[in-house]
């Protein structure tokens, strides 16, 4: 069971109805506007703080400075039981119906179906059209590219459904070509996945020199898939001569480059990973070699240690065969489960964000072919610079995972998640829990990062308990083994939001660090990163909440400046993410339910965000704000907790939900805590 914030007395948001009905949105300034309630428990909890000045500073401003003329009355908050269980039973009987409800995809684009009477869809056009709700507006697709994928599924149709026929655009087809997500793994390497026919030729042989026991798939060949995989071998094989050509061609040039540049960055290229401040500003982030010499001594080492008996033989890296990625100066977008999506990551893109990272993916989930975990390592073009995250622990897998991703999937960096504290996670001995076993990181990180010719990262917190950090035990020996930056997110596993990020550790970790440091942790203003960047060596910094709370957050880092945004500025953005998650979930009824479901996600997050032009003073993440009303209603309903005032946003753009849709935040952020 979960509970989910909300009020008995009925909002009195007088004008949402209007600004719904309308679609246009006026600010202005009222005192008519809705009671926006927040949860008075939480606010009343004490959060305890590591000992430091700065902190000290920040905790004693545990509310938020609201001028007063802006602060409602408080207001009881009631809390509502939601049995998840039968939601999902639900969810499951609402999908098969839809599945029936569903017009066949070949029909609806007035093409035959094989299956004929034995398609799972329905075939009956009229019926289908009778029952389907009214056009929500108008279809992006078509108005840009002339036709819609979706044909009489769309529930944007109304421009492109004519005589119970999808029509095309005959000028506009084929004059503006569609946006190519990337990393959308084929159809056929997902079944290879599947049936475990897809081959790992390097793994097998890293396994074998370093004397791995990898568990062996067995697989599920019928002859059709048997020469499929031929066909693919071949290919993939001619793909690698063309590849390593390449490479070899580049590493020439690289050489070349590298021969005419300082002296610094020549012995740092030939030795092991970025040393100083110098060094790092010159080559951006190198990768990292593993020498003879380091061979030598990990085999030693190897040798001595009972827990790390499988390696006896590590693979050099090859450094020059490296791309490169610049973690100096960056804002990065951290990795986000459920609402860090590819539509929200392209409005944190156009906000200023430097670097975005994909949600966290399996690797035990991807290597089984799962549609949903490869979806999450998909691309949109504008990130430019982009990393996807993976999280486990099996060395085997970790290693066929990172083959994996070099053959097929184009990032500019892999990350390993060493940060998740969700037992699912750590009772797996991933995540988190993966600190307390610097042998298997290290193991992880060879494994992986031999395999890959992007720079491998890692994101770990300060440790198992708050008051016994040990990431500073494991920052030095991270580049020797593999890694070109890590992230230190300053909590520890045990802790939750209600405590302070201790950024007092993280500066110090900065320090020992061989490799560009990110800091990580409650960044929510530009005066944060001014002070982080002038009291620390900490290279880049992340940001989760913050963003999630106010996308550009990145855009008033780099002005230095506090944007008092206007509510119908905050509105285009959703619109902008509606529309952006059209695009990528699709505009038939699933993708509209996607699309509004991470919507709502979001807004979990953003109605937290408080207009500077209602404070005192600076607003630090931990603080929250006493019950307030917006200097216009939509600016009121921005802030709104209650989940039928962020269905009630959805509904602008999205369509009408039926009468008993309901919706349960995934990461609860009205308490201040959430995954991570
Ligand atoms: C909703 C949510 C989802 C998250 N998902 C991930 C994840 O998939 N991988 C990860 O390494 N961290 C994840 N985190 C942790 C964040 O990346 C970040 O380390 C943490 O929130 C601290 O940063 P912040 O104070 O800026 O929020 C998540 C955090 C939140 C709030």
């Amino acid at each position: 069971m979960e509970s989910v914030e909300t009020t008995n007395t009925a909002t009195t948001t007088p004008s949402n109805s209007e600004i719904i009905s309308e679609n246009v949105v006026e600010e202005k300034n009222t005192n008519e506007t809705s009671t926006t309630t927040f949860n008075q428990d939480v606010v009343s909890e004490t959060p305890k703080t590591e000992g430091t000045n700065e902190n000290k500073e920040r905790s004693r401003g545990l509310e938020a400075k609201i001028k007063p003329e802006f602060i409602l009355p408080y207001k009881k908050v009631e809390k509502v039981e939601v049995d998840k269980a039968a939601k999902k039973k639900e969810f499951r009987n609402q999908m098969k119906e839809s599945m029936n409800d569903k017009l066949c995809p070949k029909i609806s684009k007035g093409l035959e179906c094989e299956f004929k009477e034995g398609c799972k869809f329905s075939h009956d056009v009229e019926k289908y059209l009778a029952s389907k709700p009214k056009s929500i507006g108008v279809c992006q697709n078509f108005q840009t590219y002339g036709e819609c994928k979706f044909g009489l599924n769309c529930f944007f149709g109304e421009c492109h459904i004519v005589d119970n026929k999808t029509i095309v655009n005959k000028e506009l087809l084929g004059k503006v070509e569609p946006t190519k997500i990337i990393n959308e793994v084929s159809n056929e390497t997902q079944i290879q996945l599947k049936t475990n026919n897809y081959p790992f030729p390097k793994s097998e042989i890293y396994f074998k020199e370093n004397n791995i026991t990898a568990r062996q798939f067995k697989g599920r060949n019928n002859n059709k898939q048997q020469q499929q995989q031929q066909k693919n071998d071949n290919k993939r094989k001619e793909n690698e001569k063309d590849q390593d050509e390449q490479l070899n061609k580049k590493i020439k040039l690289d050489n070349e480059n590298i021969s005419t540049t300082t002296e610094s960055t020549e012995s740092i290229k030939t030795t092991e990973t970025t040393e100083t401040t110098e060094t790092t500003e010159t080559i951006e982030t190198t990768t990292n070699t593993t020498t003879t010499n380091n061979t030598k001594n990990i085999k030693e080492e190897a040798k001595q240690s009972n827990e790390h008996t499988e390696i006896d033989i590590m693979t050099p890296l090859k450094a020059n065969e490296k791309k490169r990625i610049n973690f100096e100066n960056q804002l990065i977008l951290a990795p986000l489960t459920t609402v860090g999506n590819l539509p929200f990551r392209r409005i944190c893109k156009r906000l200023g964000a430097d670097i975005t990272i994909g949600e966290m993916a399996l690797t035990t989930k991807l290597l089984e072919g799962t549609k949903s975990e490869l979806a999450l390592l998909k691309r949109h073009p504008s990130e430019d610079k982009f990393g996807i995250q993976i999280c486990g622990s099996y060395i085997d897998s970790a290693v066929r995972c990172a083959e994996f991703i070099e053959n097929e999937i184009d990032a500019d960096f892999v990350d390993i998640n060493s940060g998740c504290p969700i037992d699912l996670v750590c009772n797996m001995g991933a995540g988190a829990a993966l600190m307390e076993r610097p042998k298997k990181v290290e193991q992880l990180l060879r494994g992986i990062s031999s395999h890959l010719s992007c720079p491998t990262t890692i994101k770990i917190r300060i440790g198992k308990s708050e008051s016994a950090p040990t990431a500073h035990n494991l920052i030095p020996s991270l580049g020797e083994w593999g890694a070109c930056a890590v992230t230190l997110h300053g909590r520890s596993r045990a802790q939750r939001y209600s405590r302070l990020a201790n950024w007092e550790y993280i500066k110090q970790c900065s320090e020992v660090s061989k490799i560009p440091l990110i800091g990580n942790g409650d960044v929510y203003n530009y005066q944060d990163v001014v002070n982080i960047y002038d009291t620390s060596k900490v290279s880049s910094i992340m940001i989760a909440r913050g963003a999630l709370i106010k996308p550009w957050i990145f855009t008033e880092i780099k002005e230095k400046r506090e944007w008092d945004i206007s509510a119908s500025e905050r509105l285009d953005f959703i619109r902008d993410f509606a529309n952006y998650g059209l695009d990528h979930w699709g505009s038939d009824r699933i993708g509209v339910d996607n699309t509004r479901k991470f919507l709502l996600n979001w807004l979990s997050f953003s109605h937290r965000y408080v207009p500077v032009g209602l404070l005192e003073k600076v607003h630090y993440m931990n603080e929250r704000p006493p019950a307030y009303f917006g200097r216009s209603d939509l600016e009121t309903l921005l802030a709104s907790t209650q989940v039928k005032d962020w269905i009630k946003i959805t509904e602008m753009f999205l369509g009408p939900v039926t009468s008993d849709y309901s919706f349960v935040p995934k990461h609860n952020s009205n308490s201040y805590e959430s995954q991570g």
